[in-house]
């Protein structure tokens, strides 16, 4: 039987990885950090406190180092909270030190030349992809940090390894749901950042609710068409990893894709508008890569093309608009049609 407390890495020392810390350590597992910078690890272990979460007092039980190498060998489970164009650089030099038997947790919702995190953790620690639990749901760290109840899907093929991870984040505000479909819930992870790319340029341009609902309920669409083609579960889509974290990076201004996307409605271009931004654009890295992945699998995701026309070709929000309503007219609903 496992002992209760689990020893935890968080690979990562941003917004997420040190909300996530907390809520480990909230329900009692001996947590450390990895930042990559002393004056981030200082700050945790002397003062308490984040540059990432202004304002606050994290638990004393949440520390951090910059030299991890040494721990990882002791520790039950390591997260990865990196956003996506640092894995490739980050991971490869912890091969090696990590066993099959410790359980690997993914909380960066990115794809990245064509690689979910989960393939790219598989690859440089040459591990199967099945042993990877992957964390995705409405979690936006600014609200969690300050513990306001919400809920998260653990995910991984292995349904034990689920469990296992899933109890040691349930820190009751924060509140695990178990699934195997960890693929379903890294589509929905990514996609969701490009819908609300375009969701934002929306309101930015000064339209109401029903232009952002629409926009939504067709997103969902997409996203439910990719999964599927890609062999997801259909139902993670209707689920907290699904419409939940859509509708959240959707409505917030907490979300940096969405608030990267307002920026671009009220006219700024995407360079100040990534200047602008309180962190990763997840969706302004991706959604190349998203449409690339549609165009292999045959699924047609017209608000993401009309968001990579915006962010790689230059075209305005207003053209976005233009050419989403442009559009031949569809039937209804979440259609797995491919036409
Ligand atoms: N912030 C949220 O609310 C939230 C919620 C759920 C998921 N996520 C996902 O988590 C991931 C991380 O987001 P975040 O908000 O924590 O970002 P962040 O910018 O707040 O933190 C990223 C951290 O990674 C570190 N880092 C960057 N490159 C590195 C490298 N090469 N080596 C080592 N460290 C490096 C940075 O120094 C920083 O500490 C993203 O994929 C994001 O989509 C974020
Ligand atoms: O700030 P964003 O846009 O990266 O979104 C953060 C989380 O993914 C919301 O669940």
């Amino acid at each position: 039987m496992e002992t209760q407390s689990a020893r935890i890495i968080v690979l990562g020392a941003g917004a997420w990885g040190t909300t996530f810390a907390q809520v480990l350590a909230d329900v009692g597992n001996y947590v450390t950090l990895w930042a990559r910078d002393e004056r981030t690890a200082g700050a945790i272990n002397e003062f308490h406190t984040s540059k990432y979460l202004p304002g606050v007092v994290l638990p004393r039980k949440v520390s951090a180092t910059t030299t991890v190498e040494p721990l990882l060998s002791e520790a039950d489970g390591i997260v990865v909270a990196l956003p996506s164009d640092a894995l490739q650089e980050a991971l490869p030099k912890f091969l090696g030190l990590i066993t099959e038997d410790q359980e690997v947790i993914s909380l960066t919702k990115g794809l990245f030349h064509g690689q979910f995190t989960s393939q790219i953790i598989a690859e440089a620690w040459d591990r199967p992809r099945d042993t990877i639990t992957v964390i995705s749901g409405p979690n936006l760290a600014n609200e969690i940090i300050a513990r306001q109840p919400a809920a998260t899907v653990v995910a991984c093929p292995q349904a034990e390894r689920a469990k296992r991870v899933g109890k040691w984040c349930d820190a009751g505000y924060f509140r695990p749901y178990y699934s195997v479909d960890s693929l379903g819930c890294e589509v929905a992870g990514v996609v969701k950042n490009v819908i609300a790319l375009a969701v934002g340029a929306a309101a930015g341009m000064g339209l109401g609710k029903n232009t952002s609902s629409t926009l939504i309920t067709r997103g969902l669409a997409e996203m439910t068409r990719l999964g599927l083609a890609l062999g997801a579960n259909g139902e993670t889509f209707l689920g907290l990893a699904g419409i939940g974290d859509l509708s959240t990076t959707c409505t917030s201004e907490l979300s940096r894709n969405y608030s990267f996307g307002f920026n671009i409605g009220r006219g700024l271009t995407v360079p100040q508008a990534l200047a602008a931004s309180k962190g990763p654009c997840e969706g302004v890295k991706s959604c190349q890569s998203v449409l690339e992945l549609a165009n292999q699998a045959g699924v047609e995701m017209p608000i993401t093309e009309s968001v990579v026309d915006v962010i790689k070709h230059g075209h305005t929000a207003a053209q976005m608009g233009e050419r989403l309503l442009g559009r031949a007219r569809k039937r209804d609903g979440v259609s797995i049609e491919l036409v």
